[in-house]
Order: structure tokens, then C-alpha cells, then sequence
């Protein structure tokens, strides 16, 4: 199966190159980045110091759309929606690790899986992955016992925020307590805050330095306290998991799916 990478030239991109040429049953076909670029014309396995691989970085997702049979895209959210676009037209699969979508991006996202394959997930490390379910039965076990607050941690240049894993831990944990994260999230807290409403959900971020990504989500009663962390010192983790969704998503002809799905941990 060949695989298009779009964001190529980017921290996530470079490493999806690597991870697809180490991925068995999989070959590069395609490679997108920014019109503009300096970089656009260059071999894709050049940027990754792999030597020529044959694959030239692209300015535009239609002009090598018949070069793959899935695309995967780790860009900017209006980058995605026009990629979400050319693959619905052209019946390409398409996995999508960009976060910060807008309510209605994601909804465009949504329909568009009445027509193809999609994966969406905000994490495709398999370390996350399984913290959802974990925070999921420690959500439905404390219950409103506890107060519960989600600490993240990313490197300098990440340009979201709260990180759309940290957004996703929140859901989950919302949804197992019945609560609507969009009622119930206070970001940041600054000044006379008064004390804490237990039903709330706080989000903090950290932006520093060359942090990966680090994800802590708190628990804490009167006496005890439970902390589930996830931290990650690769990208490898990210790269490897929506490689592995591609192949996936090759067996399934339309709907939106997430890494829960890709690896069988759906209730
Ligand atoms: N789901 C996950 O597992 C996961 C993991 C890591 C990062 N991410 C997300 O992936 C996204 C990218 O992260 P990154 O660290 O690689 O960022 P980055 O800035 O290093 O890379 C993004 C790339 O997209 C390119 N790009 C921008 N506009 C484009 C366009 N119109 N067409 C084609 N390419 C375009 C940029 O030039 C850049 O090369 C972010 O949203 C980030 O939060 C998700
Ligand atoms: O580096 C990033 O940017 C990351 N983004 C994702 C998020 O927002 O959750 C996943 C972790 C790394």
C-alpha cells in the first residue's frame, strides 16, 4: 500500500518518513508541505538523510493525489480541512493527527466519513491509548469523590492549547462522571478564583523547551490522591501509531474511527 504524507517537512512529518519505510507492507508514495517552502522539489528520503528515495516534496495535495492509497496528515487545521476535502473527492483514506480543530472543522471531519475512511485521534501512541481506558474506570470509580485537574507539557513551538490529548483525557473523563467537558473545564486559574468547585475539570499548560509531550491527569480526595502520567521522549511513539492506523484504515471503506478502534479496545 502507498502511503502520502502531508506536513512532510515538519517535526511529525520527517518522522512518519522513517516510520513508513520501517513499517513492512507499506512504501512512500506521496509527500506534501506549504506552498512556498524552500524545502518544496526536495527527496523526501534526503530530508530524513535516508538518501533519494524517488519521492518529491509536493505544494499540493491534488497534484499527487493518485500517488497514494491513504494520506496521512499532521499539519494545521485549515491545511487538514482542504486535505479532508481533495481525499473525499478522489475516495483516498485519510489519517489525521492535527489537533485544534475548530467544533465545525470537526463536523466537516464527520461527514466526509459518510464517503471515506478516516482515523482521527489527537495521540496515536499506544502508551495514551491505554491511559483513556484507565482514565476511564478511575473516573467511573471515584466519582464526584475527587477533584480532577489535567497537567500537560509541550515543547516551545506547539501553537495549541489545552494539547488536543489533554482535551481528549478530559472527555473521557467527562463522559465517564456524565458531565459535558464544555460546561464543566476551567483553563488556567488566576487571582481571587474562590474555592474550587469539585465539578469542575482544570486544564494547565506547560510550554517549554523541547518537551515531547507529557500528560498527567490528577485525582485527588481528602487523603489520597491518584496521578495516571503518560510521557512521551519520542515522536516515534506518535509516527509508528498513525502508520500503523494507515494499514488499518486499508480494510475499511468509509466511517471515522480513532486509535481506540485501530487497536480493538472499543466496548
Ligand atoms: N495525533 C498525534 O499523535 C500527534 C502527535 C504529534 C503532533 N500532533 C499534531 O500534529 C500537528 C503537527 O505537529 P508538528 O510538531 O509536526 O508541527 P510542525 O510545525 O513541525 O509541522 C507541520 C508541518 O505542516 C506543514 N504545513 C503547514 N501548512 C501546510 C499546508 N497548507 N499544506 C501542507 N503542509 C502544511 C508545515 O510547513 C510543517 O512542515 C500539530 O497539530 C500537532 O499537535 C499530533
Ligand atoms: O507536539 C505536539 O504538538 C503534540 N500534539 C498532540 C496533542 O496536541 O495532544 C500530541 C502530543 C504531541
Amino acid at each position: 500500500m502507498k502511503v502520502g504524507i502531508i506536513g512532510a517537512a515538519g517535526r511529525m512529518g520527517r518522522t512518519l518518513i522513517e516510520a513508513v519505510q520501517a513499517f513492512d507492507g507499506l512504501v512512500l508514495g506521496a509527500a506534501v508541505d506549504v506552498p512556498g517552502s524552500s524545502l518544496i522539489g526536495a527527496d523526501a528520503g534526503e530530508l530524513v538523510g535516508q538518501g533519494k528515495l524517488g519521492v518529491l516534496l509536493a505544494d499540493d495535495i491534488n497534484k499527487v493525489i493518485n500517488d497514494a492509497d491513504v494520506f496521512i496528515d499532521f499539519t494545521i487545521p485549515e491545511a487538514t480541512m482542504v486535505n479532508i476535502r481533495a481525499c473525499r473527492a478522489a475516495g483516498r483514506r485519510l489519517v489525521i493527527g492535527t489537533t485544534g480543530l475548530t467544533d465545525e472543522q470537526k463536523a466537516e471531519l464527520h461527514a466526509a466519513g459518510a464517503d471515506i475512511a478516516i482515523c482521527f485521534a489527537a495521540n496515536y501512541s499506544v502508551g495514551v491509548t491505554l491511559c483513556l481506558k484507565l482514565l476511564d474506570t478511575a473516573a467511573r470509580v471515584l466519582g464526584d469523590e475527587v477533584d480532577i485537574e489535567v497537567i500537560e507539557a509541550h515543547h516551545r513551538h506547539k501553537i495549541d492549547a489545552p494539547s488536543g490529548t489533554a482535551l481528549a483525557m478530559g472527555e473521557v473523563v467527562a463522559s465517564a462522571l456524565g458531565r459535558d467537558l464544555k460546561d464543566c473545564a476551567v483553563y488556567g486559574r488566576e487571582g481571587r478564583t474562590g474555592a474550587r468547585d469539585r465539578k469542575t475539570i482544570g486544564f494547565e499548560t506547560i510550554r517549554a523547551g523541547d518537551i515531547v509531550g507529557e500528560h498527567t491527569v490528577m485525582f485527588a480526595g481528602e487523603g489520597e490522591r491518584i496521578e495516571i502520567t503518560h510521557k512521551a521522549s519520542s515522536r516515534m511513539n506518535f509516527a509508528r501509531g498513525a502508520v500503523r492506523a494507515a494499514a488499518w484504515l486499508a480494510e475499511r471503506e468509509r466511517g471515522v474511527f480513532d486509535m481506540q478502534d485501530v487497536l480493538g479496545l472499543r466496548d
